[in-house]
């Protein structure tokens, strides 16, 4: 592979600050495989070979992928260190939080962009289907490297500034994580004299199912993660005073209860919401929310067959149908999907099984059509 080059004509050396943790090996893996070049980091969790004067002497662009807590104090202490031989080179950080990070990688005498993932380091290669808001703080020479390394990533990219990013960040993230870590902290109190979890699960709608599922997800993350955005984007802090007046006022409605109370929230959390959205919005919600319904009902199907496809080629999919045409099985529903490990298989929900799964299975097997990942028929 030749590595695209940087200003100076060759490709540059990238240096990873926090390059032990989820994404600085995750982006580590990104540059050696997908742009060709050479990677060094600094992490006290196991990576001091170099100090933080030869990291950044011998970075030419240096991305800061440090807890979001300590990132300005670190980004301090670099600019200290490199005391201006940072001249000439690119900082990057990927800080969830943007104002703070940013302003301060502009102390030094570098170029700047300021990167932020909308996602946990995923299992594929690149961030291809994800979103990332870049923040180009100061850009001049490493302008077309750093196009190049975005159109590598692949991400879908919006340009914003630190602090539009910032705001909009407490309404994405802030007001997403404090409702369902409210919620956490409500199910663990009442969830357990309604019968617990399952008992909940087994009366879902879709609404509870989906929130469920955002819960679970952050309670099974990085709790630093989640703690350092509330505490650390400013914006974060008016956003939770005005959620708490909002549900404060409709716990005073419905401890009211009269006519007048029902009247306010049915205009202040309802009404008056649902003209701000709009029609259109409204309606492509409302259907997006069947959809989830349809996808939570395949995904929970309890007959099915997962299988990995490895010829990745036209009419790979077409042979594998033919097998379940052969036997004389209906498909329920086709997904596809990934594993937790990130290996990409069709789901196939199934109808009724006139052949034995094990049968079944042997027969997608058999001819190297596809490799089942998963199969179950606990239908009955
Ligand atoms: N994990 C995620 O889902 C996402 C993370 N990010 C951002 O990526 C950055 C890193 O996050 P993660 O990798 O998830 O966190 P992490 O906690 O897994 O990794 C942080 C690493 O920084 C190291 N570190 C601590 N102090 C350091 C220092 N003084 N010098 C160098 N390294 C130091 C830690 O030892 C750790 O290995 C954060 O700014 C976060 O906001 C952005 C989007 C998503
Ligand atoms: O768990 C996931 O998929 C997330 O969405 C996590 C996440 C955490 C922090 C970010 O700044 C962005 C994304």
């Amino acid at each position: 592979m030749t590595a695209f080059p940087g200003p100076s004509g060759v490709p540059p050396v990238v240096g990873i600050v926090g390059s032990q943790g989820a994404f600085g090996r995750w982006m580590a893996r990104f540059f050696r495989e997908q742009m060709g070049v050479q990677v060094i980091g600094h992490d006290p969790a196991g990576d001091s070979a170099l100090s933080i004067r030869e990291l950044v002497l011998q970075a030419d662009v240096l991305v800061f992928s440090a807890p979001i807590r300590h990132t300005v104090a670190i980004i301090d202490e670099y600019v200290a260190a490199a005391a201006g031989d940072e001249a000439g080179k690119l900082w990057l950080d990927l800080t969830s939080i943007k104002q703070q990070p940013v302003a301060a990688m502009l102390h030094s005498r570098a170029e700047v962009a300021g990167l932020h993932p909308m996602t946990a380091p995923p299992k594929i290669d690149t961030l291809a289907g994800r979103t990332m808001a870049v923040c180009r703080a100061r850009l001049d020479r490493w302008a077309p490297w750093l196009a190049h390394l975005l159109a590598k990533l692949q991400a879908d990219c919006v340009d914003i500034d630190p602090l539009a990013h910032d705001r909009a960040m407490a309404l994405v993230q802030g007001l997403v994580h404090a409702s369902h870590m409210a919620q956490a902290a409500v199910l663990r109190e009442l969830a357990p004299a309604a019968g617990g979890l399952p008992a909940l699960h087994a009366l879902r709608t879709i609404g509870h199912d989906l929130d469920l599922t955002v819960t679970g997800r952050i309670l099974s993350g990085n709790p630093a993660i989640y703690e350092d955005i509330q505490f650390g984007n400013p914006h974060v802090l008016p956003m939770l005073e005005r959620l708490a007046d909002a549900v404060a006022l409709l716990r005073a409605q419905v401890a009211e209860g009269g006519d007048g109370a029902r009247t306010v929230v049915r205009e202040r959390f309802l009404q008056q919401p649902a003209a701000w959205f709009g029609n259109d919005a409204l309606a492509a919600r409302s259907h997006g929310f069947e959809r989830m319904g349809y996808l939570q009902a395949d995904l929970q199907g309890a007959r099915y067959l997962s299988v990995y496809l490895p010829q990745d080629r036209p009419g790979s999919l077409r042979a594998l149908l033919a097998v379940f045409e052969r036997l004389g099985i209906n498909l329920a529903s086709i997904h596809s999907s990934r594993t937790p490990d990130g290996e990409l298989h069709f789901r196939i929900g199934l109808e009724t099984l006139p052949v034995a799964l094990a049968t079944l299975r042997e027969a997608v097997e058999s001819d190297g059509l596809g490799r089942v990942v998963d199969a179950r028929d606990d239908a009955g």
